[in-house]
Protein backbone atom coordinates (compact mmCIF):
# COMPACT_ATOMS: atom_id res chain seq x y z
CA UNK A 1 0.00 0.00 0.00
CA UNK A 2 1.49 3.26 -1.39
CA UNK A 3 0.88 5.87 1.31
CA UNK A 4 0.58 9.31 -0.58
CA UNK A 5 0.79 12.32 1.70
CA UNK A 6 -1.30 15.74 0.55
CA UNK A 7 -0.20 18.73 2.48
CA UNK A 8 -2.10 21.93 0.38
CA UNK A 9 -5.29 22.31 -0.35
CA UNK A 10 -6.62 20.21 -3.35
CA UNK A 11 -9.41 19.91 -5.80
CA UNK A 12 -11.38 16.64 -4.20
CA UNK A 13 -12.54 15.82 -7.38
CA UNK A 14 -9.07 16.44 -9.07
CA UNK A 15 -7.52 13.70 -6.32
CA UNK A 16 -10.74 11.19 -6.91
CA UNK A 17 -8.53 8.58 -8.74
CA UNK A 18 -6.01 8.20 -5.86
CA UNK A 19 -8.63 8.06 -3.28
CA UNK A 20 -10.50 5.14 -5.35
CA UNK A 21 -6.94 3.45 -5.99
CA UNK A 22 -6.71 -0.25 -3.82
CA UNK A 23 -3.52 0.12 -3.57
CA UNK A 24 -2.86 3.88 -2.35
CA UNK A 25 -3.14 5.26 1.40
CA UNK A 26 -4.45 8.96 0.94
CA UNK A 27 -3.79 11.13 3.84
CA UNK A 28 -4.64 14.97 3.82
CA UNK A 29 -3.02 17.46 6.35
CA UNK A 30 -2.94 20.92 5.33
CA UNK A 31 -1.32 23.39 7.29
CA UNK A 32 1.81 21.49 8.48
CA UNK A 33 4.13 23.55 10.30
CA UNK A 34 8.05 21.98 9.67
CA UNK A 35 8.47 19.71 12.35
CA UNK A 36 4.84 18.25 11.81
CA UNK A 37 5.70 17.80 7.95
CA UNK A 38 9.22 16.21 8.76
CA UNK A 39 7.60 13.86 10.58
CA UNK A 40 4.67 13.21 8.33
CA UNK A 41 6.72 13.08 5.17
CA UNK A 42 8.81 9.98 6.93
CA UNK A 43 6.13 7.43 6.21
CA UNK A 44 5.15 8.64 2.61
CA UNK A 45 5.33 7.10 -0.88
CA UNK A 46 4.89 10.21 -2.32
CA UNK A 47 4.22 14.27 -1.61
CA UNK A 48 1.27 15.91 -3.18
CA UNK A 49 1.64 19.84 -3.00
CA UNK A 50 0.97 23.24 -4.70
CA UNK A 51 2.43 26.05 -3.74
CA UNK A 52 2.22 26.72 0.07
CA UNK A 53 4.06 23.93 1.30
CA UNK A 54 8.02 24.31 1.24
CA UNK A 55 9.78 20.98 -0.13
CA UNK A 56 13.05 21.91 1.61
CA UNK A 57 16.54 19.35 1.11
CA UNK A 58 15.63 18.43 5.12
CA UNK A 59 12.16 17.41 4.05
CA UNK A 60 13.04 15.42 1.28
CA UNK A 61 15.97 14.09 3.46
CA UNK A 62 13.37 13.09 5.89
CA UNK A 63 11.69 10.73 3.65
CA UNK A 64 12.79 8.10 3.79
CA UNK A 65 10.32 6.01 1.41
CA UNK A 66 10.05 9.37 -0.92
CA UNK A 67 9.52 8.17 -4.40
CA UNK A 68 7.54 11.19 -6.13
CA UNK A 69 6.96 14.79 -5.47
CA UNK A 70 3.83 16.12 -7.45
CA UNK A 71 3.40 19.37 -8.10
CA UNK A 72 -0.17 20.49 -8.63
CA UNK A 73 0.58 23.41 -10.82
CA UNK A 74 3.55 24.80 -12.83
CA UNK A 75 6.31 26.29 -10.61
CA UNK A 76 8.50 24.14 -8.88
CA UNK A 77 10.34 26.83 -6.79
CA UNK A 78 8.74 25.71 -3.24
CA UNK A 79 10.27 22.51 -4.03
CA UNK A 80 13.78 21.70 -3.82
CA UNK A 81 14.61 19.49 -7.13
CA UNK A 82 18.68 19.68 -6.93
CA UNK A 83 17.81 17.60 -3.22
CA UNK A 84 14.90 15.34 -4.76
CA UNK A 85 17.36 14.69 -7.78
CA UNK A 86 20.26 13.54 -5.54
CA UNK A 87 17.79 11.66 -3.66
CA UNK A 88 16.43 9.84 -6.78
CA UNK A 89 12.94 11.59 -6.08
CA UNK A 90 10.97 12.42 -8.79
CA UNK A 91 9.36 15.26 -8.99
CA UNK A 92 6.52 16.18 -10.97
CA UNK A 93 4.36 19.19 -11.97
CA UNK A 94 1.11 19.73 -13.95
CA UNK A 95 1.74 21.83 -16.35
CA UNK A 96 -0.77 21.98 -18.89
CA UNK A 97 -4.04 22.36 -16.19
CA UNK A 98 -3.79 26.12 -15.47
CA UNK A 99 -2.22 27.71 -18.76
CA UNK A 100 -6.17 29.21 -19.99
CA UNK A 101 -6.75 30.33 -15.91
CA UNK A 102 -3.36 31.96 -15.73
CA UNK A 103 -3.12 33.61 -18.94
CA UNK A 104 -6.75 34.44 -18.49
CA UNK A 105 -6.33 36.24 -15.33
CA UNK A 106 -3.28 37.94 -17.06
CA UNK A 107 -5.46 39.53 -19.32
CA UNK A 108 -7.85 40.60 -16.67
CA UNK A 109 -5.13 42.33 -15.14
CA UNK A 110 -4.46 43.42 -18.12
CA UNK A 111 -7.70 45.37 -19.19
CA UNK A 112 -8.23 46.14 -15.09
CA UNK A 113 -4.67 48.06 -14.94
CA UNK A 114 -5.80 50.00 -18.36
CA UNK A 115 -9.60 51.02 -16.91
CA UNK A 116 -8.73 51.07 -13.16
CA UNK A 117 -11.51 48.80 -12.49
CA UNK A 118 -10.34 47.77 -9.11
CA UNK A 119 -9.32 51.84 -7.84
CA UNK A 120 -12.92 53.01 -9.46
CA UNK A 121 -14.61 49.72 -7.82
CA UNK A 122 -13.22 50.93 -4.40
CA UNK A 123 -13.69 54.72 -4.73
CA UNK A 124 -17.38 53.87 -6.26
CA UNK A 125 -18.44 51.49 -3.13
CA UNK A 126 -17.07 54.53 -0.92
CA UNK A 127 -19.66 57.00 -2.00
CA UNK A 128 -17.71 58.72 -4.59
CA UNK A 129 -18.45 59.29 -8.21
CA UNK A 130 -14.93 60.21 -10.05
CA UNK A 131 -15.61 59.25 -13.59
CA UNK A 132 -12.76 61.23 -14.52
CA UNK A 133 -10.23 60.32 -12.17
CA UNK A 134 -10.73 56.98 -13.54
CA UNK A 135 -10.16 57.79 -17.46
CA UNK A 136 -7.97 54.70 -18.69
CA UNK A 137 -6.53 53.64 -22.13
CA UNK A 138 -7.71 51.28 -25.21
CA UNK A 139 -5.86 48.02 -25.60
CA UNK A 140 -6.90 48.35 -29.75
CA UNK A 141 -3.73 49.08 -31.30
CA UNK A 142 -1.46 49.11 -28.20
CA UNK A 143 1.79 46.91 -28.41
CA UNK A 144 1.91 44.25 -26.21
CA UNK A 145 5.20 42.95 -24.90
CA UNK A 146 5.30 39.78 -23.46
CA UNK A 147 8.50 38.10 -22.42
CA UNK A 148 8.31 34.81 -21.91
CA UNK A 149 6.31 32.92 -24.82
CA UNK A 150 5.99 29.67 -23.47
CA UNK A 151 2.13 28.19 -22.40
CA UNK A 152 1.08 30.78 -20.73
CA UNK A 153 2.60 33.40 -22.78
CA UNK A 154 1.19 32.17 -25.91
CA UNK A 155 -2.50 32.24 -24.39
CA UNK A 156 -1.97 35.41 -23.85
CA UNK A 157 -1.16 36.43 -27.25
CA UNK A 158 -3.72 35.01 -28.81
CA UNK A 159 -5.88 36.77 -26.31
CA UNK A 160 -4.50 40.37 -27.48
CA UNK A 161 -5.13 39.56 -31.02
CA UNK A 162 -8.73 39.65 -30.25
CA UNK A 163 -8.35 42.99 -28.59
CA UNK A 164 -6.55 44.40 -32.06
CA UNK A 165 -3.10 44.44 -30.20
CA UNK A 166 0.18 44.59 -31.70
CA UNK A 167 2.57 41.63 -29.89
CA UNK A 168 6.17 41.88 -29.58
CA UNK A 169 7.99 38.98 -27.80
CA UNK A 170 10.89 38.02 -26.20
CA UNK A 171 11.98 34.56 -25.34
CA UNK A 172 15.26 32.98 -26.26
CA UNK A 173 13.91 29.74 -27.14
CA UNK A 174 10.89 31.42 -30.03
CA UNK A 175 12.00 30.18 -33.52
CA UNK A 176 11.34 32.64 -36.16
CA UNK A 177 8.43 29.73 -37.51
CA UNK A 178 6.77 29.88 -34.11
CA UNK A 179 6.66 33.58 -33.94
CA UNK A 180 4.71 33.15 -37.80
CA UNK A 181 2.19 30.76 -36.43
CA UNK A 182 1.63 32.70 -33.14
CA UNK A 183 1.68 35.56 -35.47
CA UNK A 184 3.67 37.78 -33.07
CA UNK A 185 6.94 40.00 -33.82
CA UNK A 186 10.50 38.47 -32.50
CA UNK A 187 11.90 40.96 -30.55
CA UNK A 188 15.17 41.34 -28.59
CA UNK A 189 14.39 42.78 -24.71
CA UNK A 190 15.56 46.46 -25.98
CA UNK A 191 13.49 46.34 -28.84
CA UNK A 192 10.30 45.03 -26.60
CA UNK A 193 11.05 47.82 -23.99
CA UNK A 194 11.17 50.51 -26.58
CA UNK A 195 8.28 49.17 -28.12
CA UNK A 196 5.82 48.12 -25.90
CA UNK A 197 3.12 50.26 -24.41
CA UNK A 198 1.98 47.25 -21.60
CA UNK A 199 4.54 44.36 -20.78
CA UNK A 200 3.63 40.93 -19.33
CA UNK A 201 6.44 38.46 -17.89
CA UNK A 202 5.16 34.92 -18.45
CA UNK A 203 8.61 33.01 -17.48
CA UNK A 204 9.93 31.17 -14.42
CA UNK A 205 12.08 32.54 -11.86
CA UNK A 206 15.82 31.05 -12.94
CA UNK A 207 18.74 32.87 -12.22
CA UNK A 208 18.43 34.68 -15.27
CA UNK A 209 14.96 35.74 -15.15
CA UNK A 210 15.52 36.81 -11.45
CA UNK A 211 15.14 41.43 -11.53
CA UNK A 212 14.90 40.80 -15.36
CA UNK A 213 12.99 43.73 -15.43
CA UNK A 214 15.21 46.31 -13.07
CA UNK A 215 15.79 49.98 -12.97
CA UNK A 216 17.78 49.37 -16.27
CA UNK A 217 15.09 47.71 -18.10
CA UNK A 218 12.80 50.61 -16.65
CA UNK A 219 14.91 52.93 -18.42
CA UNK A 220 14.65 51.23 -21.68
CA UNK A 221 11.07 51.21 -21.13
CA UNK A 222 8.39 54.12 -22.74
CA UNK A 223 7.21 56.49 -20.33
CA UNK A 224 3.92 55.39 -19.16
CA UNK A 225 4.02 51.79 -19.87
CA UNK A 226 2.54 49.24 -17.98
CA UNK A 227 3.20 46.21 -16.24
CA UNK A 228 1.82 42.88 -15.48
CA UNK A 229 3.03 40.19 -13.44
CA UNK A 230 1.41 36.79 -13.41
CA UNK A 231 4.42 34.55 -13.33
CA UNK A 232 6.35 34.82 -10.41
CA UNK A 233 7.36 37.17 -7.87
CA UNK A 234 10.93 38.56 -8.25
CA UNK A 235 10.80 38.59 -12.24
CA UNK A 236 10.41 42.43 -11.28
CA UNK A 237 12.40 43.85 -9.13
CA UNK A 238 10.00 45.76 -6.37
CA UNK A 239 12.07 47.71 -5.29
CA UNK A 240 12.92 49.23 -9.13
CA UNK A 241 9.07 49.13 -9.67
CA UNK A 242 8.39 51.31 -6.89
CA UNK A 243 10.70 54.58 -8.09
CA UNK A 244 9.39 53.70 -11.79
CA UNK A 245 6.13 54.29 -10.73
CA UNK A 246 7.17 57.43 -8.35
CA UNK A 247 9.00 58.56 -10.95
CA UNK A 248 6.29 58.65 -13.51
CA UNK A 249 8.31 55.88 -16.22
CA UNK A 250 5.68 53.65 -15.37
CA UNK A 251 1.80 54.39 -15.12
CA UNK A 252 0.44 51.34 -13.02
CA UNK A 253 1.48 47.96 -12.73
CA UNK A 254 -0.88 44.66 -12.00
CA UNK A 255 0.42 41.94 -10.03
CA UNK A 256 -0.53 38.39 -8.71
CA UNK A 257 2.95 37.34 -7.73
CA UNK A 258 5.47 38.55 -5.16
CA UNK A 259 9.07 38.23 -4.07
CA UNK A 260 7.70 37.45 -0.95
CA UNK A 261 4.02 35.37 -0.12
CA UNK A 262 2.32 36.55 1.50
CA UNK A 263 3.32 39.92 0.81
CA UNK A 264 2.33 41.43 3.99
CA UNK A 265 1.81 45.08 3.79
CA UNK A 266 4.36 46.55 0.73
CA UNK A 267 4.97 49.47 0.35
CA UNK A 268 3.72 49.49 -3.40
CA UNK A 269 -0.01 49.19 -2.24
CA UNK A 270 0.50 52.74 -1.37
CA UNK A 271 0.19 53.83 -4.54
CA UNK A 272 -2.78 54.03 -6.43
CA UNK A 273 -0.98 52.89 -9.82
CA UNK A 274 -0.76 49.54 -8.38
CA UNK A 275 -3.42 46.85 -8.25
CA UNK A 276 -2.79 43.21 -6.71
CA UNK A 277 -4.21 39.88 -6.51
CA UNK A 278 -3.43 37.36 -3.82
CA UNK A 279 -1.58 34.60 -6.80
CA UNK A 280 -4.94 33.73 -8.26
CA UNK A 281 -3.56 32.87 -11.23
CA UNK A 282 -4.46 29.29 -11.04
CA UNK A 283 -7.39 29.56 -8.85
CA UNK A 284 -10.28 28.47 -11.22
CA UNK A 285 -12.33 25.49 -10.76
CA UNK A 286 -11.28 24.12 -13.48
CA UNK A 287 -7.73 24.14 -13.13
CA UNK A 288 -7.52 23.04 -9.52
CA UNK A 289 -9.33 20.01 -11.09
CA UNK A 290 -7.16 19.70 -13.99
CA UNK A 291 -4.05 20.23 -12.40
CA UNK A 292 -4.90 17.97 -9.29
CA UNK A 293 -6.41 15.24 -12.06
CA UNK A 294 -2.99 15.37 -13.85
CA UNK A 295 -0.28 15.08 -11.17
CA UNK A 296 -2.43 11.84 -9.24
CA UNK A 297 -2.30 9.82 -12.02
CA UNK A 298 1.42 10.81 -12.68
CA UNK A 299 1.88 9.65 -9.05
CA UNK A 300 -0.08 7.00 -9.31
CA UNK A 301 2.27 5.65 -12.54
CA UNK A 302 5.30 6.17 -10.90
CA UNK A 303 4.54 4.53 -7.80
CA UNK A 304 3.61 1.59 -9.73
CA UNK A 305 6.81 1.65 -12.03
CA UNK A 306 4.33 3.06 -14.86
CA UNK A 307 5.98 5.54 -17.94
CA UNK A 308 5.39 8.92 -17.12
CA UNK A 309 5.49 12.56 -18.90
CA UNK A 310 5.85 15.29 -17.13
CA UNK A 311 9.27 15.10 -14.31
CA UNK A 312 10.44 18.04 -13.69
CA UNK A 313 14.57 16.30 -12.83
CA UNK A 314 14.52 14.11 -15.82
CA UNK A 315 14.33 14.31 -19.43
CA UNK A 316 10.89 13.92 -20.68
CA UNK A 317 10.45 11.65 -23.37
CA UNK A 318 7.80 11.26 -25.74
CA UNK A 319 5.46 8.65 -25.47
CA UNK A 320 6.35 6.97 -29.08
CA UNK A 321 9.72 6.92 -27.75
CA UNK A 322 9.10 5.39 -24.77
CA UNK A 323 7.23 2.50 -26.33
CA UNK A 324 10.18 2.09 -28.84
CA UNK A 325 13.17 1.81 -26.26
CA UNK A 326 10.56 -0.11 -23.54
CA UNK A 327 12.31 -3.54 -24.54
CA UNK A 328 16.04 -2.23 -24.56
CA UNK A 329 15.37 -0.84 -21.35
CA UNK A 330 16.05 -4.10 -19.06
CA UNK A 331 19.08 -5.00 -21.98
CA UNK A 332 20.72 -1.73 -21.06
CA UNK A 333 20.01 -2.20 -17.00
CA UNK A 334 21.44 -5.54 -16.95
CA UNK A 335 24.60 -4.90 -19.28
CA UNK A 336 25.36 -1.39 -16.95
CA UNK A 337 25.31 -4.11 -13.55
CA UNK A 338 27.34 -6.90 -15.66
CA UNK A 339 30.13 -4.72 -16.63
CA UNK A 340 30.36 -3.32 -13.18
CA UNK A 341 30.36 -6.20 -11.72
CA UNK A 342 32.99 -8.13 -14.49
CA UNK A 343 35.99 -5.70 -13.44
CA UNK A 344 37.31 -5.10 -10.27
CA UNK A 345 38.06 -1.69 -9.03
CA UNK A 346 36.41 2.00 -9.38
CA UNK A 347 34.65 2.86 -11.94
CA UNK A 348 36.21 6.13 -13.96
CA UNK A 349 34.82 6.00 -17.30
CA UNK A 350 31.76 4.42 -19.22
CA UNK A 351 31.30 4.22 -22.57
CA UNK A 352 28.33 3.08 -24.77
CA UNK A 353 27.97 2.29 -28.17
CA UNK A 354 24.73 2.05 -29.86
CA UNK A 355 24.35 0.60 -33.18
CA UNK A 356 21.92 -1.19 -35.76
CA UNK A 357 18.24 0.51 -35.74
CA UNK A 358 19.27 2.03 -32.26
CA UNK A 359 21.45 4.73 -34.31
CA UNK A 360 18.06 6.12 -35.09
CA UNK A 361 16.43 6.65 -31.69
CA UNK A 362 17.31 9.02 -28.60
CA UNK A 363 19.39 6.63 -26.68
CA UNK A 364 20.20 8.71 -23.78
CA UNK A 365 17.16 6.90 -21.77
CA UNK A 366 19.11 4.05 -22.09
CA UNK A 367 22.56 5.30 -21.51
CA UNK A 368 20.30 6.26 -17.86
CA UNK A 369 19.26 2.98 -17.44
CA UNK A 370 22.90 1.58 -18.22
CA UNK A 371 24.52 4.11 -15.99
CA UNK A 372 22.10 2.89 -13.36
CA UNK A 373 23.10 -0.31 -13.54
CA UNK A 374 26.72 0.57 -12.97
CA UNK A 375 26.77 2.30 -10.38
CA UNK A 376 24.03 0.18 -8.35
CA UNK A 377 26.97 -2.27 -7.76
CA UNK A 378 28.65 -0.02 -5.63
CA UNK A 379 26.08 2.69 -4.30
CA UNK A 380 22.65 2.05 -2.34
CA UNK A 381 20.03 4.72 -3.02
CA UNK A 382 20.92 5.23 -6.70
CA UNK A 383 17.96 4.97 -9.79
CA UNK A 384 17.01 6.55 -12.73
CA UNK A 385 16.69 10.25 -11.68
CA UNK A 386 19.64 9.94 -9.76
CA UNK A 387 22.24 7.73 -11.91
CA UNK A 388 23.78 10.53 -14.13
CA UNK A 389 24.02 13.09 -11.14
CA UNK A 390 25.60 10.27 -8.78
CA UNK A 391 27.75 9.50 -11.59
CA UNK A 392 29.06 12.91 -12.38
CA UNK A 393 29.47 13.59 -8.43
CA UNK A 394 32.01 10.93 -8.54
CA UNK A 395 33.96 11.74 -11.54
CA UNK A 396 32.58 9.18 -14.18
CA UNK A 397 32.89 10.49 -17.79
CA UNK A 398 30.21 8.95 -19.36
CA UNK A 399 29.77 8.88 -23.14
CA UNK A 400 27.81 7.85 -25.32
CA UNK A 401 28.39 7.38 -29.40
CA UNK A 402 26.70 5.95 -32.24
CA UNK A 403 28.27 3.61 -34.82
CA UNK A 404 26.98 2.35 -38.17
CA UNK A 405 29.26 -1.03 -37.80
CA UNK A 406 26.47 -3.96 -36.97
CA UNK A 407 28.48 -6.57 -36.49
CA UNK A 408 25.68 -8.63 -37.94
CA UNK A 409 23.26 -7.33 -35.09
CA UNK A 410 20.05 -5.04 -36.06
CA UNK A 411 20.83 -3.64 -32.79
CA UNK A 412 24.15 -3.83 -30.28
CA UNK A 413 24.53 -1.69 -27.60
CA UNK A 414 28.26 -2.00 -26.45
CA UNK A 415 29.39 -0.97 -22.57
CA UNK A 416 32.80 -0.47 -21.76
CA UNK A 417 33.95 0.97 -18.72
CA UNK A 418 37.59 1.60 -17.64
CA UNK A 419 37.84 1.52 -13.78
CA UNK A 420 41.17 2.25 -11.77
CA UNK A 421 42.27 -1.13 -12.23
CA UNK A 422 41.10 -2.45 -15.32
CA UNK A 423 39.23 -2.34 -18.90
CA UNK A 424 36.80 -4.30 -20.05
CA UNK A 425 33.37 -4.10 -22.43
CA UNK A 426 30.67 -5.95 -22.89
CA UNK A 427 27.82 -6.03 -26.13
CA UNK A 428 24.45 -7.16 -25.90
CA UNK A 429 21.70 -7.24 -28.22
CA UNK A 430 17.87 -7.74 -28.12
CA UNK A 431 16.84 -10.84 -30.79
CA UNK A 432 13.33 -10.38 -31.87
CA UNK A 433 10.93 -12.98 -29.53
CA UNK A 434 13.88 -14.09 -27.35
CA UNK A 435 14.87 -10.89 -25.43
CA UNK A 436 17.78 -9.74 -24.27
CA UNK A 437 21.42 -11.47 -24.49
CA UNK A 438 24.96 -10.72 -24.01
CA UNK A 439 26.95 -11.56 -27.04
CA UNK A 440 30.25 -10.68 -26.80
CA UNK A 441 32.67 -10.26 -23.87
CA UNK A 442 35.56 -8.09 -24.53
CA UNK A 443 36.35 -9.58 -27.63
CA UNK A 444 34.99 -12.94 -27.12
CA UNK A 445 31.82 -13.90 -28.69
CA UNK A 446 29.17 -15.63 -26.42
CA UNK A 447 25.52 -15.88 -26.06
CA UNK A 448 24.05 -16.16 -22.50
CA UNK A 449 20.43 -14.56 -21.23
CA UNK A 450 21.89 -11.67 -18.64
CA UNK A 451 19.72 -12.98 -15.91
CA UNK A 452 20.16 -15.21 -12.74
CA UNK A 453 23.98 -15.97 -11.13
CA UNK A 454 26.74 -15.58 -13.38
CA UNK A 455 30.44 -16.77 -13.15
CA UNK A 456 32.88 -14.98 -15.51
CA UNK A 457 36.25 -16.56 -15.56
CA UNK A 458 39.25 -15.90 -17.49
CA UNK A 459 41.26 -19.11 -18.61
CA UNK A 460 44.01 -20.20 -21.11
CA UNK A 461 42.59 -22.52 -23.60
CA UNK A 462 43.95 -25.73 -22.35
CA UNK A 463 42.81 -29.16 -22.43
CA UNK A 464 41.03 -29.92 -19.01
CA UNK A 465 40.28 -26.51 -17.69
CA UNK A 466 36.52 -27.01 -18.27
CA UNK A 467 36.45 -30.12 -16.38
CA UNK A 468 38.26 -28.85 -13.82
CA UNK A 469 35.62 -26.15 -13.34
CA UNK A 470 33.16 -28.39 -13.58
CA UNK A 471 34.10 -30.82 -11.02
CA UNK A 472 34.84 -28.19 -8.40
CA UNK A 473 31.57 -26.67 -8.96
CA UNK A 474 29.94 -30.03 -8.98
CA UNK A 475 31.72 -31.40 -5.94
CA UNK A 476 30.65 -28.44 -3.94
CA UNK A 477 27.22 -28.59 -4.53
CA UNK A 478 26.92 -26.07 -7.65
CA UNK A 479 24.63 -26.86 -10.53
CA UNK A 480 25.93 -25.77 -13.91
CA UNK A 481 22.61 -24.57 -16.13
CA UNK A 482 24.42 -23.58 -18.98
CA UNK A 483 28.07 -22.87 -19.94
CA UNK A 484 29.29 -20.88 -22.80
CA UNK A 485 33.01 -20.52 -24.06
CA UNK A 486 34.52 -18.26 -26.37
CA UNK A 487 37.79 -17.55 -27.33
CA UNK A 488 39.67 -16.15 -29.84
CA UNK A 489 42.33 -18.62 -30.87
CA UNK A 490 43.20 -22.24 -30.37
CA UNK A 491 45.18 -22.65 -27.19
CA UNK A 492 45.25 -18.57 -26.23
CA UNK A 493 43.33 -16.26 -24.16
CA UNK A 494 39.60 -17.43 -23.53
CA UNK A 495 36.47 -17.13 -21.35
CA UNK A 496 33.93 -18.97 -19.65
CA UNK A 497 30.87 -17.60 -19.09
CA UNK A 498 28.71 -20.20 -16.99
CA UNK A 499 24.89 -19.36 -15.57
CA UNK A 500 24.81 -20.93 -11.66
CA UNK A 501 21.47 -22.28 -10.15
CA UNK A 502 22.34 -20.25 -7.04
CA UNK A 503 25.06 -17.94 -5.43
CA UNK A 504 28.77 -18.85 -5.17
CA UNK A 505 30.48 -18.58 -1.48
CA UNK A 506 34.09 -16.52 -2.07
CA UNK A 507 36.01 -19.86 -0.37
CA UNK A 508 34.45 -21.87 -3.88
CA UNK A 509 35.14 -18.51 -5.95
CA UNK A 510 38.67 -18.48 -4.40
CA UNK A 511 39.35 -22.05 -5.27
CA UNK A 512 38.18 -21.70 -8.65
CA UNK A 513 40.55 -19.00 -9.11
CA UNK A 514 43.28 -21.37 -8.17
CA UNK A 515 42.93 -23.95 -10.66
CA UNK A 516 45.38 -24.56 -13.27
CA UNK A 517 45.03 -22.14 -16.51
CA UNK A 518 42.21 -20.24 -14.70
CA UNK A 519 43.41 -16.47 -14.13
CA UNK A 520 41.03 -14.47 -13.16
CA UNK A 521 37.07 -14.65 -11.73
CA UNK A 522 34.76 -12.84 -11.53
CA UNK A 523 30.92 -13.65 -9.79
CA UNK A 524 27.96 -11.38 -11.79
CA UNK A 525 24.52 -11.22 -10.14
CA UNK A 526 21.98 -9.98 -12.22
N1 LIG B 1 0.15 33.12 -11.10
C1 LIG B 1 -0.10 31.86 -11.10
O1 LIG B 1 -0.95 31.37 -10.36
C2 LIG B 1 0.61 30.97 -12.04
C3 LIG B 1 1.88 31.26 -12.44
N2 LIG B 1 2.52 30.43 -13.31
C4 LIG B 1 3.87 30.79 -13.69
O2 LIG B 1 3.83 31.32 -15.02
C5 LIG B 1 5.10 31.15 -15.62
C6 LIG B 1 4.96 30.63 -17.03
O3 LIG B 1 4.33 29.38 -17.01
P1 LIG B 1 4.19 28.52 -18.37
O4 LIG B 1 3.84 29.41 -19.49
O5 LIG B 1 3.32 27.36 -18.06
O6 LIG B 1 5.70 28.03 -18.53
P2 LIG B 1 6.44 27.60 -19.88
O7 LIG B 1 7.59 26.80 -19.44
O8 LIG B 1 5.47 27.02 -20.83
O9 LIG B 1 6.95 28.99 -20.47
C7 LIG B 1 7.99 29.72 -19.93
C8 LIG B 1 8.70 30.39 -21.07
O10 LIG B 1 9.67 31.28 -20.54
C9 LIG B 1 10.76 31.27 -21.42
N3 LIG B 1 11.95 31.81 -20.78
C10 LIG B 1 12.81 31.19 -19.94
N4 LIG B 1 13.80 32.03 -19.59
C11 LIG B 1 13.54 33.21 -20.23
C12 LIG B 1 14.20 34.46 -20.27
N5 LIG B 1 15.33 34.67 -19.60
N6 LIG B 1 13.65 35.45 -21.02
C13 LIG B 1 12.52 35.24 -21.71
N7 LIG B 1 11.86 34.07 -21.73
C14 LIG B 1 12.36 33.07 -20.99
C15 LIG B 1 10.90 29.81 -21.79
O11 LIG B 1 11.63 29.66 -22.99
C16 LIG B 1 9.46 29.40 -21.96
O12 LIG B 1 9.04 29.52 -23.30
C17 LIG B 1 5.89 30.26 -14.68
O13 LIG B 1 6.70 31.06 -13.86
C18 LIG B 1 4.82 29.64 -13.82
O14 LIG B 1 5.31 29.24 -12.58
C19 LIG B 1 1.93 29.34 -13.84
C20 LIG B 1 0.66 29.00 -13.49
C21 LIG B 1 -0.09 29.76 -12.49
O1 LIG C 1 -1.20 26.43 -6.86
C1 LIG C 1 -1.38 27.59 -7.23
O2 LIG C 1 -2.45 28.18 -7.19
C2 LIG C 1 -0.21 28.33 -7.82
C3 LIG C 1 -0.09 28.04 -9.27
C4 LIG C 1 1.21 28.46 -9.79
O3 LIG C 1 1.76 29.47 -9.46
C5 LIG C 1 1.88 27.57 -10.74
O4 LIG C 1 1.26 26.60 -11.18
O5 LIG C 1 3.05 27.85 -11.05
Amino acid sequence: MYRVLITDPLSDQGIERLIEADDVEVVKKTGLNPEELLAEIEHADALLVRSQTKVTAEVIQAGKKLKAIGRAGVGVDNIDVAAATSRGVVVVNAPDGNTISTAEHAFAMLIALARNIPQAYRSTINGEWKRKQFVGVELHKKTLGIVGLGRIGTEVAKRAHAFGMNVVAFDPYLTAERAKKIGVTQATLDELYAQADFITVHTPLTKETRHLINREAFEKMKTGVRIVNCARGGIIDEHALLEAIQAGKVAGAALDVFEQEPPGKHPLFDLPQVIVTPHLGASTVEAQENVAIDVSEEILHILRGEPFKNAVNLPSIPVELQEKLAPYQTLAESLGQFIAQAAPGALHALTVTYSGELTELDTAPLTRMIIKGALSYHLSDVNYVNAPFLAQQRGVNITEQKTSQTRGFTNLVTVEITTDQAQRKVSGTLLNGLGPRIVKVDEYPIDVVPEGHLLLIQHLDQPGVIGRVGTLLGTRDVNIASMQVGRKQIGGQAIMMLTVDKPVSPDILAQLAQLDDVQSVREIDL
